[in-house]
């Protein structure tokens, strides 16, 4: 087995950046800087980094079927358009909640986005609790709410065979599953089946591998963790050069390597000299597994 490499590939740096995902037809990445409030795109192949500014926090950014991204903006589903720099807002949610912003999003793999929310924090991990949601932007542009209670909305994935969902709320410490029925998009039997262990700190972004293994990004904790989540066992802790890696996607032509975002607010002077790659995007090869294909959202 080749030997694992990182590379810090994307220097400037994030606020908090979120939410990657790989477009292969340019050769680029695609994520989000939260409270930078931008999404931004970097070629792989011209090495540059393009960026579209937004009016509020952002807390994804997914492709869509029919060009452009789909984004969970503040507290709006919106569509951007990318040559344009236009944004057009589709749906707003917790219309009682001035207080709240959308964090993580992905689409489902039949083209459903899915997104939750959470309070605003006054610093990472502190904020009013029990805030959040878990949403679905449907194809015809309505909106499913999955449930409530939520402290800070994050990771989420669904298992190769499409019958499992994979979620983290970040202060529960746990990767939590459900049963999935792709034909309703419906989540039921929810379950916890991996609670991250202290040093591992705050269960922030996944995604999932071929085999069905989830990578979970430590937010805190300077790592990528691979669970199995069949025994709920930890089987590879892969370390970062920076304490806030927040998500994590697979990329690279056969979608081999796991591109690592990371978050560099409230870090002060001398742990920002400690970690100067702070912020920015890691390039990990040689895991010997490989992902998927991001699904772009039907709408
Ligand atoms: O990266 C994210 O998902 C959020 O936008 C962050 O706010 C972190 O989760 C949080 O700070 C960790 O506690
Ligand atoms: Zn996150």
């Amino acid at each position: 087995m080749a030997s694992i490499k990182i590379d810090c590939v994307v220097k400037d740096s994030c606020k908090i950046g979120e939410c990657p995902f790989w477009e292969v037809k340019e050769s680029s990445l695609v994520y989000v800087d939260v409270t930078g409030q931008k999404v931004c795109k970097w070629n792989t192949v011209t090495n540059k980094v393009k960026t579209v500014c937004v009016d509020a926090p952002i807390g994804s950014v997914v492709p869509r079927r029919s060009g452009g991204y789909a984004l969970a903006l503040g507290t709006r589903f919106a569509f951007l358009d990318w040559d344009k720099e236009c944004v057009t807002d589709i749906a707003h949610v917790d219309k009682d909640k001035g207080n709240n912003r959308f964090n993580d999003g992905k689409v489902d793999p039949a083209g459903r986005f899915f997104a939750g929310t959470m309070g605003m924090e006054i610093r990472p991990a502190e904020l009013e609790l029990k805030q959040g949601s878990l949403y679905t932007l449907q194809a015809d542009h309505s909106v499913v709410k999955h449930f409530d209670q939520v402290d800070i909305s994050n990771g989420l994935d669904w298992s190769p065979d499409h019958k499992v969902f994979y979620y983290i709320d970040s202060l529960s410490f746990t990767v939590d599953a459900f049963d999935y029925d792709l034909q309703s998009g419906k989540l039921s039997n929810r379950r916890a089946v991996y609670k991250l262990e202290a040093e591992e700190a705050i269960p922030d972004g996944q995604c999932i591998d071929e085999e069905g293994k989830l990578w979970v990004a430590c937010y805190n904790g300077g790592r990528v963790l691979r669970i199995d989540p069949e025994t709920g066992k930890r089987i590879q802790t892969v370390k970062l050069p920076v304490d806030k890696t927040t998500s994590c996607c697979f990329g690279g032509r056969d979608y081999s390597e796991l591109y690592v975002t990371s978050a560099s607010d409230a870090m002060d002077e001398e742990w920002l000299k400690r970690q100067p790659q702070a912020g920015g995007i890691f390039k990990i090869t040689g895991l010997g597994v490989k992902g998927f294909a991001p699904h772009s959202f039907a709408g």
